[in-house]
């Protein structure tokens, strides 16, 4: 949904950019030392002065992004990697999931620290059915055990290194964090995902969040 002058992440509502909203959950949590962020290459400039303009203090690492979101995680880990203890515990986000709440990194981080891993993920509230290269459905399976990945998903340094390491050797590309571990055989742990964590990657994803920021804004959602 990039418009023709700026990607989605900058795109800007009520005036900032929605990679702001997303990093001030961050930047503020009393449990974040640092922050990394991957940036589309030819954005690190405009990403500096918004961090500048901001005041996003704990950003401690930028680095340009790769050709896929797997290349990108990479990039991240590989900028951080001298400064990060293997045990250090690494909250990979979305910048384009701005509705995250404090509440949802807290259960992630209790999550980590007691199941080594955590993956944010929502309920299935449609049925969700597999369809084969012909778009002939093939499983229809159970919507009670579907849930949807959604971000954050939180490692420790040592766990999510080592399998991209692998990954770089076997030549394997992942969907997403969640995906390359369950390929490489390491147990997920889940935890149910705040409403309203949506991903902006439609222009009627925009909207949503709009109308969601101004409800919650005045308070006409129950439950955030
Ligand atoms: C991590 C994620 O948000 C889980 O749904 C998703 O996989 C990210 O996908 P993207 O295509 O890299 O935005």
């Amino acid at each position: 949904m990039n418009s023709k002058s700026k990607p989605k992440q900058f795109l800007e509502m009520h005036g900032k950019p929605i990679i702001i909203y997303t990093l001030e959950y961050f930047n503020e949590h009393p449990e974040i030392d640092a922050i990394c962020i991957v940036c589309l290459y030819g954005w690190e400039k405009e990403l500096e002065r918004l961090l500048t303009s901001y005041n996003i203090h704990k950003v401690k690492w930028v680095t340009t992004g790769g050709e896929t979101g797997h290349d990108s995680i990479f990039n991240g880990l590989k900028v951080m990697k001298n400064d990060l203890q293997d045990k250090d515990v690494v909250i990979i986000h979305d910048g384009v999931r701005p509705l995250i709440s404090k509440e949802l990194i807290d259960k992630n981080i209790k999550t980590v620290a007691l199941y080594g891993n955590s993956i944010t993920v929502e309920k299935a509230n449609e049925s969700i059915v597999q369809i084969n290269d012909n778009g002939i459905i093939d499983n229809v399976p159970s919507r009670a055990k579907m849930r949807i990945a959604k971000a954050p998903q939180c490692f420790r340094f040592e766990e999510i290194w080592t399998v991209h390491e692998q990954a770089q050797k076997d030549g394997f590309k992942s969907i997403d964090s969640a995906h390359l571990l369950h390929y490489y055989g390491h147990t997920l742990h889940t935890v149910e995902s705040t409403p309203y964590n949506i991903k902006i990657a439609t222009p009627s994803d925009f909207y949503v969040f709009r109308a969601l920021f101004e409800a919650m804004e005045n308070s006409q959602i129950f439950g955030i």
